[in-house]
C-alpha cells in the first residue's frame, strides 16, 4: 500500500510529534508544556508528513533560513530538519518523496540552497547534499596551556560582565548578526532560537540553565557572548571542574581570546570543552602551549544542496580573476547543466553556457566549493571532479577557496 504524504494541518501536530519523537527514538508523549513549545515551530515551519489509515509514519520540516556565502552576502536557504520515517516504514522511499516534494517547492520560491544537519553521512548525498563545513571540538588542558596564573580581566580596557539570560536575549540578537555576516556558512537565528536556548522556551527534558558572560570593548560596545556549563566534580583537596562552552560568537580576535581567557582563568576548571567550532578556530593558537587543546571530534556538520547555480555563483565573493566552464550533473533535475562563470573581486557573472566544459562535477560536490572549504584538487584526486581542460582544476583552486573556512555556529 503506498502511503500519502502531505502537508500537515494543525490538528494533526500531536500525532505529527509523536512520530516525529518514535522516529528519534525519544519519549514518544510530550507533556502538555512541551507540546506547546514545540507548536510554535509549526507557525513558521512547512510540515510534511506520510499516512498510513490517518496514522502518521513519517515527519519532515523545512522553513525559511539565510545562509553566508563567502564574502558576507546572505542567501535565502531552504533549511531542512525532523526528518523521521518511522522503524516499520523505513526503506519504502517515504525520505525520497517527501525530499523530492520539498525540494522542488524549495526551487519554486527561489530558495538558493537547501541546508541540514546530517544525522548519518549516508543519508542525503543522494539527493543533492554535500558536506560544506566541518566542526571541530577541543579540550583544553588548563594547566597545560601555560597561561599566566594572575590574569584578571582583558588588558586592552575592554571588560567581561556575567549577564542573566534575559540580557542575552537582548543583546544577543544583534551581536549575532554582526557575527553571521562576517562567517560564510553561519546561519540565521529567529527569536525562537534566542529563547529556547536561554531557557525561556524548553521543548523537553535536558535544559541545564547556562552561565552567560559578555566581552565589552574598552569602548564599551558588546563584542562576544559565551554561554557555559560547569560539572560539579568539586574535591576538597584538587578542585577539578570542567567547563562545557555552549555557545561562543564574537566580532573581533580581541573578543574571542578574551573569552576563551576568562574560561581558563576560572578557579576550580582545569578542562574546558570549547562546543562545536570552525575547524581553523583560533582557540589552540591564544594558548602559549597550543597542544593543551586537543581535538576530541572532527566531523562533517552543515551540508548543501545548491538549487540555484547562478545565483549562488553570482553571490558569493571572489579574491582572484578567471573564468571555468562547469558542468553540474544534477540527476534530481533541479540544478544540472553548463554554466559560465566569469569571477574577479568587483564581482562575478554565471550564465548557461553552450562552450565545452572546463570541470564536470556532480551538485553535490559543488556544495563544498561554493562555501569556500572544498578543494578542487582533492576532489579531482578522488575523481569526484573531472578536468576536460588542463589548469581547470587549479584554476577552481585558485577562484573558489576562501581564505579561512566556513563554519556554522549551529545546530537545527
Ligand atoms: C536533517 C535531519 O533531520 S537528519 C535526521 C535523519 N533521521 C534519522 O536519522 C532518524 C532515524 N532514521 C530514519 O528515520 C530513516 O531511516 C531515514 C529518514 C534516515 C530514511 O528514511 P527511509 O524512508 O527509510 O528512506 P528511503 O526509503 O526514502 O531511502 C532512500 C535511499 O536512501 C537509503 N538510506 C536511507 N537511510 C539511510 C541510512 N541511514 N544510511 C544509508 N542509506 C540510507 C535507502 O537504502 C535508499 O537507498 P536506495 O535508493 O539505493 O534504495
Amino acid at each position: 500500500m503506498t502511503n500519502d504524504v502531505r502537508i500537515v494541518t494543525e490538528a494533526e501536530f500531536e500525532d505529527w510529534q509523536r512520530a516525529l519523537a518514535t522516529g528519534f527514538l525519544e519519549e514518544p508523549v510530550l507533556a502538555a508544556e512541551h507540546l506547546e513549545a514545540r507548536r510554535r515551530q509549526f507557525v513558521d515551519g512547512r510540515l510534511l508528513g506520510a499516512y498510513d489509515g490517518g496514522r502518521c509514519v513519517a515527519t519532515f520540516r523545512s522553513f525559511a533560513q539565510e545562509l553566508t556565502a563567502v564574502g558576507g552576502t546572505a542567501v535565502p536557504a531552504n533549511a531542512i530538519s525532523n526528518v523521521t520515517v518511522t522503524p516499520t516504514h523505513r526503506r519504502r522511499g517515504l525520505l525520497t518523496r517527501m525530499m523530492g516534494r520539498d525540494l522542488a517547492a524549495a526551487k519554486e520560491r527561489g530558495d538558493v540552497v537547501a541546508t541540514l544537519i546530517s544525522a548519518e553521512y549516508p543519508i542525503y548525498g543522494r539527493y543533492g547534499f554535500g558536506p560544506a563545513t566541518w566542526t571541530t571540538q577541543w579540550t583544553v588542558d588548563v594547566p597545560r596551556a601555560g597561561l599566566d596564573p594572575r590574569w584578571s580581566g582583558p588588558e586592552d580596557g575592554g571588560r567581561i560582565d556575567l549577564v542573566d539570560a534575559e540580557d542575552v536575549r537582548k543583546l544577543g540578537p544583534e551581536l549575532y548578526e554582526r557575527v553571521r555576516r562576517a562567517q560564510p556558512g553561519a546561519t540565521s537565528r529567529d527569536e525562537l532560537w534566542w529563547q529556547m536556548h536561554t531557557g525561556a522556551v524548553r521543548f523537553g527534558g535536558g535544559w541545564t540553565e547556562p552561565f552567560y558572560a559578555v566581552h565589552r570593548s574598552a569602548s564599551g560596545e558588546v563584542e562576544g557572548l559565551v554561554s557555559y556549563t560547569s560539572d560539579d566534580n568539586w574535591h576538597h583537596k584538587q578542585p577539578y571542574n570542567t567547563a562545557e562552552v555552549k555557545r561562543l560568537i564574537a566580532a573581533t580576535p580581541a573578543a574571542e581570546r578574551a573569552l576563551w581567557r576568562f574560561l581558563c582563568s576560572i578557579d576550580w576548571i582545569t578542562k574546558v570543552k570549547s562546543g562545536w567550532r570552525g575547524p581553523d578556530d583560533l582557540l589552540p593558537f591564544f594558548l602559549p602551549d597550543p597542544r593543551a587543546a586537543h581535538v576530541t571530534e572532527h566531523a562533517d556538520w552543515l551540508w548543501v544542496r545548491i538549487l540555484d547555480v547562478v545565483r549562488a555563483l553570482e553571490a558569493r565573493a571572489y579574491e582572484t580573476t578567471g573564468s571555468l566552464v562547469l558542468e553540474i550533473v544534477d540527476a534530481a533535475g533541479l540544478a544540472g547543466g553548463r554554466y559560465l562563470l566569469d569571477a574577479s573581486p568587483d564581482g562575478a557573472s554565471c550564465v548557461p553556457t553552450t562552450r565545452d566544459a572546463d570541470l564536470v562535477l556532480d551538485v553535490a560536490e559543488l556544495a563544498a566549493l561554493w562555501l569556500g572549504d572544498g578543494s578542487a584538487s582533492r576532489l579531482a584526486a578522488l575523481g569526484r571532479v573531472r578536468e576536460e581542460r588542463e589548469g581547470a582544476v587549479r584554476t577552481a583552486d585558485a577562484l573558489l577557496r576562501g581564505a579561512r573556512r566556513p563554519w556554522c555556529p549551529d545546530i537545527f
